[in-house]
């Protein structure tokens, strides 16, 4: 029997809280939310994998938890900065550790094709739009983020947030990112490979966030059975 503990019970943390109830081989050890987020320090029980779709501002509290436990980690959570990431990256030397931005395979496969894409149009103009319900508290999104390393993977490019002051042309190099936010938008994201005379776009579109807890859920199964280490989504679910 695989324990479970679910952290944060917002709209994601609910669902994947459903799966784990429904799934025969778990059993869920508890939920971390508004009224239990200090449990996560001291009292939270160790369990084989800990699911966190919560907020940035817990990190201190579930990198804790991880050191204390040594649980592996379903991370989905979004917004962590370059220091955030390199600490949960070093959570790794202590337990199986997972972070992805989205958990769904459509949006796995988009990161593969438009790193492919921008490797063979070279020299073309990349625009990331993404668009999420009016909820959402980060921005851009942390699939955008993942997009936009995806298609440069060393930062060469400069990168345009809206656009916002800007004056003159667009330059080469320079990579726009914009979010859109409105209703109930479970998620989508575009990117635009802008050429002479033609245009490219990739596209991918969620049409309920349940698919992200279901990548999650498999995920946490495939996680429990590895060794220490941090892990990518296409890890875990292409090798
Ligand atoms: N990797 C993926 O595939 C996906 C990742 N996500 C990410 O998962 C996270 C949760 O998303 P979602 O469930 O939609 O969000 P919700 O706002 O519905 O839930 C957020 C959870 O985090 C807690 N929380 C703690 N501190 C804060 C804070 N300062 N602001 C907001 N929430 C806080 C909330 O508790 P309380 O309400 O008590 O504050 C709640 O339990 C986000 O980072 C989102 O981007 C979402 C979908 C897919
Ligand atoms: O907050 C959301 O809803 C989502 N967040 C993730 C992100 O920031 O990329 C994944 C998905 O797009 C939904």
């Amino acid at each position: 029997m695989i324990n479970v503990l679910v952290i944060g019970d917002g709209r994601m943390g609910t669902i994947v809280r459903e799966l784990v109830e429904a799934d025969p081989d778990m059993e869920l050890a508890g939920v971390i939310g508004s009224g239990n987020r200090e449990d996560l320090l001291e009292a939270a029980p160790a369990v084989a994998v800990a699911i966190d779709f919560s907020h940035k501002s817990m990190f201190d509290l579930v990198e804790a938890y991880v050191k204390r436990t040594h649980a592996a980690l379903v991370s989905g959570t979004t917004g962590y900065d370059d220091d955030e990431m390199a600490r949960l990256r070093s959570l790794g030397d202590l337990a199986p550790v997972i972070h992805a931005a989205n958990y769904s395979l459509g949006v796995a496969v988009l990161k593969r094709l438009a790193a492919e894409a921008a490797q063979a149009l070279e020299g073309w103009d990349i625009e990331i739009v993404e668009t999420h319900h009016n909820q959402k508290v980060d921005a851009p999104s942390g699939t955008a983020n993942l997009l936009l390393k995806a298609v440069d993977p060393d930062g060469a490019c400069e990168v345009a947030h809206g656009r916002e002051g800007f004056t003159g042309v667009r330059p080469a190099k320079q990579i726009g990112m914009h979010a859109l936010r409105g209703g109930t938008v479970a998620g989508v994201h575009d990117v635009h490979f802008f050429g002479q005379d033609e245009e490219v776009t990739l596209s991918h579109r969620t049409t309920s966030r349940r698919i992200f807890a279901t990548g999650a859920h498999a995920a946490a199964k495939k996680l429990v059975s590895k060794k220490p280490g941090f892990y990518t989504f296409d890890q875990l679910m292409f090798e």
